[in-house]
């Protein structure tokens, strides 16, 4: 069973649309990663998800249920962080817990919650003395109460320093290890390198990829650059890589030669060079980073399909943002 699943979700606020014929497939105990620039339509696809917006058309499912029909089942069995979740500024952690404790009629134990999260020392406190970073670690020990079979988690690493970030990646891994299935937001690409199962790329209210990490790193095997060494640079011997099939944007800095090229040319490529004379030293590949490749699906270049294609209004506005 999928343990989210949108069908040809459509969501329209007045003019705006936020999201547009939107099919995701979320399995079963995996970590998934949402990921898009500011207004991309992550936040409307979680707030479908937990009913609270109608979607235009379409139908969401979570955990098997239907989005809107049996939305409290769903509550009882889903943790959230919701995004720009405020604290309750008179009440300490421990009440904030405890509130979340009795409202899953669970028997967590609030210290051990505050440990987990790093707010141990200050759950005696009133949460509205908490850094922000602090408030997010409040807001994800909520969420966690009651062994939720899933987490949904929007933007769970904002406001949070890059220890907190990294605490809050162990927390993903150790509750997917626990068998939930873990779906969080983010426009910050290196949250989802280090942990992401699966990955969904949102564009415009689109879905434009969809895949493992490796998927999407493969998917730009056509702009690897193979980097050579060589002992001298024989008169022509850029020119005739130039003119070898799938090489590109081919260039030399001293006896170093760059080739952007697909791996099947990489070994054309070494033999031109030692046809031409030269002796190869060494050479290595530069996969294109996974930056790029973000970039490439969230601004205004063409899309670059992994299964999934669209993606059709330009965002390039927001492409400084998604590379924060
Ligand atoms: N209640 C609303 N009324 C009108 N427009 C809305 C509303 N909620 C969202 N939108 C619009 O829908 C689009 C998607 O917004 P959404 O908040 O889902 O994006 P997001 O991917 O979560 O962005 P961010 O990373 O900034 O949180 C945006 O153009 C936004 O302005």
């Amino acid at each position: 069973m999928s343990a989210i699943e949108l069908d040809g979700v459509t969501k329209r606020f007045g003019d705006v649309t936020a999201l547009e014929n939107c099919d995701l497939d979320v399995h079963e105990g995996e970590i998934y990663g949402f990921l898009g620039p500011n207004g991309a339509g992550k936040s409307t696809t979680i707030n479908i998800l937990l009913d609270f917006i109608r979607p235009t058309a379409g139908s969401a499912r979570v955990l098997g249920h239907d989005a809107q029909a049996e939305s409290q089942q769903i509550r009882e069995r889903v943790g959230v962080l919701p995004e720009g979740f405020d604290v309750y500024n008179r009440l300490t952690g421990r009440q904030h817990l405890e509130f979340a404790i009795n409202s899953k009629g669970s028997d967590d134990d609030p210290d051990a919650l505050a440990e987990r999260v790093g707010i141990a020392d200050a759950i005696d406190r009133k949460a509205g003395g908490y850094s922000k970073g602090m408030a997010q670690r409040l807001v994800l020990a909520m969420a966690l109460v009651g062994q939720p079979d899933l987490l949904i988690l929007d933007e769970p690493s904002t406001g949070l320093d890059p220890n907190g970030a990294r605490e809050m990646r162990e927390i993903i891994r150790a509750e997917r290890d626990r068998g939930a299935t873990v779906f969080f937001s983010s426009h910050i690409l290196g949250q989802v390198d280090a942990i992401c199962d699966r990955v969904g790329i949102l564009r415009g209210g689109e879905l434009v990829a969809e895949d493992t990490v490796e998927g999407l790193r493969d998917a730009t095997s056509a702009e690897a650059t193979l980097v050579v060494e060589v002992d001298r640079l024989p008169d022509g011997v850029l020119e005739e890589v130039r003119a070898l099939p799938s090489v590109s944007d081919v260039s030399a800095e001293g006896t170093t030669i760059r080739a952007s090229c697909d791996d099947s040319a990489k070994t054309k490529v070494l033999g031109t060079i030692e046809d031409s004379g030269a002796t190869v030293e060494d050479f290595s590949t530069e996969d294109a980073s996974l930056e790029e490749l973000f970039a490439s699906y969230t601004n205004d270049s063409p899309v670059r399909s992994t299964g999934k294609s669209g993606g059709t209004d330009g965002q390039a506005s927001e492409h400084e943002e998604v590379r924060t």
